[in-house]
């Protein structure tokens, strides 16, 4: 388990990061998501070791040296243009300890684990964003940290490559604990175990999924229409309380009333038609703006 307790960073007289305590359980998957600015990658480079807290802790259970346990992968990687994959691979490997007999091995294992089997011995300057993202991925998992710390691993990608990666880190989270920024928040709401909501430094939230749905999902039922009369139609003769929107009226549930079977019975014996009704669920878009709006 890795606990960060109280960690804050100021840069001159702001600060950036504010007492931000959260703990990542072993083999966990968990995002840290938050606007521009609010803080993401201070928080990474100082998990990472490459920024030096002002305040607060970050622990790794039974480790001392923390460092040689994390892999990092930083919003915008670098690698020199010059060196072929596997080149870059087995030096960065090398750096990270491992013996130079291995090194060529790991590179090549780890090469293939990320799907650029085929390009090992093309220079990493002809590589796509696509390519030099799963590339950053090996640099960071190469000697097998316990922690991989990602930022921003799928922003600068379309949606298949983005796809693409986070299947990728899905199958990593068998041997490691992932930490990654995002604002991509899709991606967030089908992968992770935990959320971590930033706002100015601050954690405002943080929770499962469920967990944070619970706390601000508004419980409604969304009936689509077919025209927007028929939808003003319904909302004026039902007992329930509604919102219109269009040809969509939204019925408000308060203590489990009504029912989807008292909705539907009620829809049934009214002469208006229904396209669709279905329990309507805020996405974890809605929740994160009305977590992080003023
Ligand atoms: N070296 C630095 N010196 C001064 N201020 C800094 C420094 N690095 C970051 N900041 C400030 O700290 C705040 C948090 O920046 P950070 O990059 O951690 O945010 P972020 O959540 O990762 O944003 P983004 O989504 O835009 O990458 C910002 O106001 C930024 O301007």
């Amino acid at each position: 388990m890795i606990t960060v307790q109280h960690l804050t960073k100021n840069f001159g007289a702001q600060t950036v990061v504010s007492d931000v305590s959260f703990t990542l359980e072993d083999g966990s998957f968990t995002a840290l998501i938050g606007p521009n600015g609010a803080g993401k990658t201070t928080i990474l480079s100082m998990l990472a070791g490459l920024l030096k807290p002002t305040g607060g802790s970050v622990k790794m259970e039974g480790i001392k040296d923390i460092r040689k346990e994390i892999g990092f992968l930083p919003q915008y990687p670098q690698f020199y243009p010059w060196l072929t994959g596997v080149e870059f691979i087995e030096l960065t490997a090398k750096l990270s300890g491992i013996s130079a007999r291995g090194a060529r091995k790991e590179a090549e294992k780890v090469l293939e684990f990320v799907g650029l089997k085929d390009a090992i011995h093309k220079k990493t300057a002809q590589y796509s964003g696509g390519m030099k993202q799963r590339l950053g991925i090996a640099q960071a998992i190469v000697h097998k940290p316990k922690l991989l710390l990602l930022d921003e691993p799928v922003s600068s990608l379309d949606p298949v490559g983005r796809r693409e990666i986070m299947n990728l880190l899905k199958q990593l989270q068998r041997g490691s604990t992932i930490l990654y920024s995002t604002h991509i928040l899709n991606d967030a709401e089908e992968m992770t175990d935990q959320l971590l909501f930033l706002k100015k430094g601050k954690v405002v939230e943080k929770g499962s999924l469920n967990e944070i749905r619970e706390k601000f999902d508004v419980p409604r039922i969304r009936i689509q229409f077919a025209g927007v009369e028929e939808a003003a139609g319904y909302s004026s003769q039902t007992e329930w309380p509604t919102e219109v929107e269009g040809n969509v009226v939204y019925v408000y549930i308060k203590d489990h009333f009504p029912t989807m079977q008292q909705v539907m019975g009620e829809l049934s014996n009214s002469p208006f038609t229904v396209v669709k009704v279905e329990r309507d669920r805020l996405s974890l878009e809605e929740i994160f703006m009305k977590v992080v709006s003023p």
